[in-house]
Order: structure tokens, then sequence, then C-alpha cells
């Protein structure tokens, strides 16, 4: 007991040693101050704030995702606007904003958007990530930058480069396939970007009349496209699809254009090709297109330029051109590799009238149907103007006689 007496240290010992150490601190600090420059001692004391932090706290690292990458629409940033609306437990202040413009359809489901400033904390393999959607002023259209700030413990960034983006893109991406609404889009030259519109055309493979064979071959088609991804890698090509929709007017090239837009549910890039200036805008105009989406060029024996070089990367992409004149189009659009498909879109068959009968007046029969189906083969009557007749009334009777007047005006 007196030996451990002895051994302890007395206060006033602690005492003058704790003397001694502020004054060696204090003289440290002014020396510090005094001697060492402004800029040194910032970096000092960075460093040991930053060893003390990375050993008791996890840093954090941020991915800046901006709405707009080398002046298109960035991917990352659509799929995290798509994506993140659905964690709608994890939002920080409770908000949503939720906005509907299809005025046609008051049952379509409104679009939900993340309000600016709100944290929203996602889970991935256990990783906690937090994401925030900023918005500053710019001087230039639109006038605003939106960009998202998604931040993550620093040493699991590389997971969120290779596993997590490429989930929030394939999540983004299965949101979308079910979302109802398409979206047609034009191209704005003074603003250079694609303004969109709610996509309205009903036009689907049940409603289009064409011959049975025709349908079966077009919808084996675009099946084994949509399913195609890894056959197009295998042989080293683009995923991609070319259709040249060709025949008089009236025959049912736009309408086809909607039926494989609404069966695949892509959207529609609708360009006018005059209206870009060189190859160098087609082009940044074509990178800017989302996949999954329709590239539409109409009229194209009147638009097309062979020295121009319409080629479009990116993935899942189906290119349709039309032209009410395939006889006019340069051969160099026509070589293989180009438009992988041709569709001729014909004047009425006795089919293609039955067809368009039941879908309009809803019979299957009528004592008018052998005479008309005669006058159809030996005359040309498009789909168009066979419709036209049959919207005017729901009267059978009345509505035959005055298709069958029509045909025989045509011999
Ligand atoms: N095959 C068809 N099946 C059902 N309806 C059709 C068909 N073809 C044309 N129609 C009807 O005729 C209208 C006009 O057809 P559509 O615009 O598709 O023809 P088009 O070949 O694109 O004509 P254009 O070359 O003048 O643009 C359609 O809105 C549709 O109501």
């Amino acid at each position: 007991m007196a030996s451990l007496c002895n051994k302890a240290p007395s206060v006033s010992a602690v005492f003058s040693l704790y003397t001694s150490f502020s004054a060696i601190m204090m003289l440290f600090r002014t020396i510090f101050n005094d001697i060492v420059p402004k800029r040194i001692q910032d970096y000092i004391t960075g460093k040991v704030v930053d060893f003390v932090f990375s050993s008791y706290l996890p840093s954090i690292f941020t991915f800046l995702i901006e709405e707009e990458c080398d002046f298109f629409k960035n991917t990352t940033f659509h799929a995290a606007e798509v994506y993140l609306p659905t964690l709608l437990s994890r939002l920080s202040s409770g908000k949503l904003i939720v906005g509907s413009s299809n005025l046609k359809n008051p049952e379509a489901q409104p679009k939900l958007g993340i309000p600016i400033d709100t944290k929203i904390n996602d889970e991935f393999e256990g990783i906690h990530l937090e994401w925030t959607l900023h918005s500053v002023e710019t001087k230039n259209f639109p006038n605003r930058k939106r960009f998202f700030h998604l931040t993550c413990e620093k040493e699991l960034c590389k997971k969120i480069m290779t596993e997590y983006f490429t989930y929030l893109a394939k999540t983004a991406d299965n949101i979308l396939r079910q979302c109802e609404s398409l979206k047609i889009y034009t191209y704005n030259r003074q603003y250079s970007c694609w303004l969109s519109t709610i996509f309205e055309h009903h036009m689907t493979f049940d409603t289009l009349a064409i011959e049975s064979h025709l349908k079966t071959s077009i919808l084996d088609d675009l099946d084994a496209f949509s399913q195609g991804k890894d056959f197009y890698k295998s042989v080293g090509r683009t995923w991609k699809r070319g259709y040249l929709l060709y025949g008089p007017s009236g025959t049912g090239k736009t309408s086809m254009v909607a039926a494989i837009a609404n069966y695949m549910k892509y959207d529609i890039y609708d360009i006018q090709l005059q209206s870009v200036k060189d190859d160098g805008e087609l082009q940044r105009i074509l990178t800017s297109i989302q996949n999954r989406s329709i590239f539409l060029i109409e009229d194209i024996d009147c638009v097309y330029d062979a020295s121009r070089q319409v080629s479009l990367s990116g993935e899942e992409r189906i290119i349709i051109f039309t032209t009410n004149h395939k006889e006019k189009l340069d051969p160099a659009l026509l070589r293989p590799g180009r438009m992988d498909i041709h569709i001729h879109m014909d004047y009425c068959t006795p089919y293609v009238l039955k067809k368009l009968v039941a879908l309009y007046l809803k019979i299957d029969d009528h004592a008018l149907f052998g005479p008309i189906k005669k006058l159809v083969l030996k005359v040309s009557a498009t789909p168009a103007e066979v419709t036209q007749q049959l919207i005017v009334t729901k009267n059978a009777n009345i509505a035959l006689k005055d298709l069958l007047r029509l045909l025989e005006t045509k011999t």
C-alpha cells in the first residue's frame, strides 16, 4: 500500500506537467500562426482533419449527374427522374410533384416528379445512397440547369459506378415499359432540342387492316427484334432495324407507324430532314434520341440526299422511312443494310375490305359483300377512301350501298 502511494504522481506534479504542456502548445500555436504561411497552414490543417475524420468517419463521395451531357439529354439523369419517384417512402420531405398533361385521358396515370433540394434515400445491396435534385438559373435556354447529387461512402463508389448505375438504367427502363402514354417528339431547330407531346394515335395491329400473312410476318420480326439484344451483340451489329413503308397515299403507312409504336411501346421521333442544316447537325440530332424508340422520316423520296449519312447508334431503335413513290428512291437508300424490311402498303383487297367493314359496321356478312368484293379486285381503292365511307353511318345497308357507288365510280 505504501509503495503504491509512493509511485502515484502528486497533484502538484500533474499540475506542473499540465502547465508545461499548455505553455509548449501555446508556443507551438504562436510559431505556427506567425511563421508558417497561411496556405501551408490550411494544407496542414486539412490533412490533419482528413486523417482524423477518415479514421473515425467514412468519407463521402458525390456523383454529379447533370440533365445534359455533351449538349444531349443525359440518360442517367433521365433514368433517375423515372426511378426516384418510385421510392416514395424514402423521400425526406414527404412531398412529390404530381402532374398530368394528358387532357384527353383523365384516367391516365399522372407523371411524378421530385421536388428540388429534397433528399431521397436509396438502398442498394446494403449500401446507403442519398439523392438530391438541384436546380440553378442559367442565362441560356431553358434558363435553368438541373442536376442530381448522388452521395455514398467513398470506398463504395466503384461498386456504384459498375453495378448501381446499371441497376438504375434497367429499373427505369422497366418502369417506362409499363408506362402507358407514349410520346411523339419533333425537332425544334431554334432551340436545338426535341419537343414532345403525348402520342394519341390509337391504331393497333388489331385495328390496322392488312393481309394476315403480312401482319404475322411484321409481328414476328418486331418480337425477334425486341428480344434480339444478345443476338445483335453476338454478330457485332448495332441493335437497330430499318423499315421502308411504301405505297399510295391513304394505304395506311402512318397508321402502320402508330401500330408499331403502340405494339413496341416506343416513343416516336419525327424529323423533317429538310430542316436539318448539315451532317453534323443530323448526327447530333440522332445521338440525342433515347433508346427504345422509332426514328421516323416521312416522304423520304422528297427529302433524301444520297450524300447524307443517316446512321443510328444507341440501342433498340427502329428507323422507319415512308414513301408514296418507291421508284423515285435513290438506289443507295435501297441497298441491303440500309432498310431491313420493305413493306408494301397496298390498295384494298377483299380481305382488307372485309376487315374494315367488320371493324366499322360490326358485321361479318352482307348481301352486298359479293358485288363489293368483285369491284375491289378491279379498281384501286385505298383503305382511307373505304373507311371514309364506312364512318358516315352505322346503318350497314346505307354504308355499303354508298361504298358500292364509290367503287363503281372508279371503274
Ligand atoms: N390499313 C388500314 N387499316 C385501317 N385503317 C386505315 C388503313 N389505311 C388507312 N386507314 C385509315 O385511313 C386514314 C389515313 O391513312 P394513313 O394516314 O395511315 O395513310 P398514309 O398511307 O400514311 O397516307 P399518306 O401517304 O397520305 O400520309 C387513317 O387514319 C385510317 O383511319
